[in-house]
Formats: structure tokens, sequence, C-alpha cells
């Protein structure tokens, strides 16, 4: 698969102990499931995708995405998106500005206001765009998070437990609107979740560790 995320033989040791071991892929806009007790390496093998793996560990195996194994290259190479619990937005921007923030350079300023204008409109929040994050609730911040995530059109999209801090009917339309985006945007996706219903509402393979 050469435009998806893969882990060919991927093995992560700490102290001479073997944490996890690893072979699967997933393709542009499919969701592959981690799951796994804590301390089980979930937030590690992100971090081997992401490039920013801590010294402690070794590892062996080949991490590829779209084609390009990405041993040596560095995290700002990589061109990864990802989404944690809590929503990471800059405190000091508007949530336009928020946005902005995710695209690629070279887009001329209008084509920027009418990229950031549709993304706010896709998820409901057309004329947010001046509000201050703060002002945000808990879903609408989340949404916020994730459009400026895909405007900065990553190769992969990694969920770490996304929608765990979400009531239980925001859960699910976030769910959805994730999920929905990344096919759409054929981005291939890796989700961290301790919840059944995640993986379900992924459909995609799932690694228990
Ligand atoms: N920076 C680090 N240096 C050394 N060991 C670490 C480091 N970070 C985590 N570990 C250890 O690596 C193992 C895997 O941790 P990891 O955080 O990947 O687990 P996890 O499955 O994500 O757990 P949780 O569900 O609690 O987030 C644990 O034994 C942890 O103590």
């Amino acid at each position: 698969m050469s435009d998806g995320l893969c882990f060919d033989a991927v093995t992560i040791e700490k102290d001479g102990t073997r944490l996890l071991s690893v072979s699967a892929s997933v393709a542009p806009g499919d969701v592959l499931t981690l799951m796994g007790p804590s301390g089980s390496g979930k937030s590690t093998l992100l971090s081997l995708v992401m490039g920013d793996l801590p010294p402690a560990f070794r590892t062996s195996g080949r991490v590829i995405l779209k084609g390009r194994d990405l041993a040596g290259l560095p995290p700002e190479a990589r061109h990864i998106g990802i989404l944690y619990q809590d929503p990471l937005l800059f405190p000091h921007l508007s949530v336009a500005a928020n946005l902005a923030f995710g695209l690629p350079r070279g887009e001329s300023r209008a084509m920027r206001r009418d990229l950031v204008k549709t993304a706010l409109e896709d998820v409901d929040l057309a004329g947010f765009g001046p509000r201050d994050p703060a002002t945000l609730s808990g879903g609408q911040a989340a949404r916020v998070a994730l459009m400026r995530t895909l405007l900065s059109r990553p190769a992969a999209l990694l969920l770490d437990e996304p929608f765990s801090k979400l009531d239980t009917g925001l859960r699910d339309q976030m769910r959805r609107l994730v999920f929905d985006r990344a096919r759409a945007a054929r981005v291939p996706v890796l989700m961290v979740t301790h919840d059944e219903a995640d993986a379900e509402a992924a459909g995609g393979e799932v690694i228990r560790l």
C-alpha cells in the first residue's frame, strides 16, 4: 500500500524487554485502532510515528508513510497531524487565526480567508472566526482543532483518546465528523483509545496490545 501508513514488523523494546510488536497497515481514509492496558505502549507507538520517541526505547522494523520509510526523518518533515483529549488551540489567537495557522505556506491571503471560512461553515461554526478560543464549548473547540489539523493536509492523522472528554451525545457526533472528514481527505488514521465504542465507530482493524 503505497499511500497509507504501514507498520512493517515494528518492535519497540525498553531495557531489553519487548514492549510491543506490530505488523499492520491502514489505507488512506481508513482507521487503525490501537487498544491496550495502561503502560502497554500505545503512546510510545504514536511517538515513534511522530518522530519523537524518547531515547530509552529501541526499535526494529519500518514505519512507512506514503511509500516512504520514516526512519531518520525529523518530526517536521513527516507532516503528521495529531488530536489529543484536550483540543490544543493557541489562546492568544482568534479561532480564524488558529485555523489559518494550519494552512500550508504559499496560499494567497484571499485563498486563506476562503479556506478558513469554508472550514468553519463545514463544522457549523460560521461566524465564529473572530472569537477567542477560551469562549468556545468543548465540542466547538474540538471541531476547530480537527479542522486546523485537516487544513494542514497531514499525511497521516493520529488520534490520542480524542473523544474521551466529550459528553456522550457529542462524542457520537464528533466520532462521525472525524472519521467522515478523514475519509473525505483520504488521510490514514491511527487512533489510540480505551473505548470499545470508538473502535466500533471507526470500523477498521483493531490492534490489541
Ligand atoms: N519517556 C520515557 N522514558 C522511559 N520510559 C517511558 C517513557 N515514556 C513511557 N515510558 C514507559 O514505557 C511504557 C509504555 O508507556 P506508554 O505511555 O506508551 O503506555 P500507554 O499504553 O500509552 O499507557 P496509557 O494508556 O496509560 O497512556 C511504560 O512502561 C512507561 O512507563
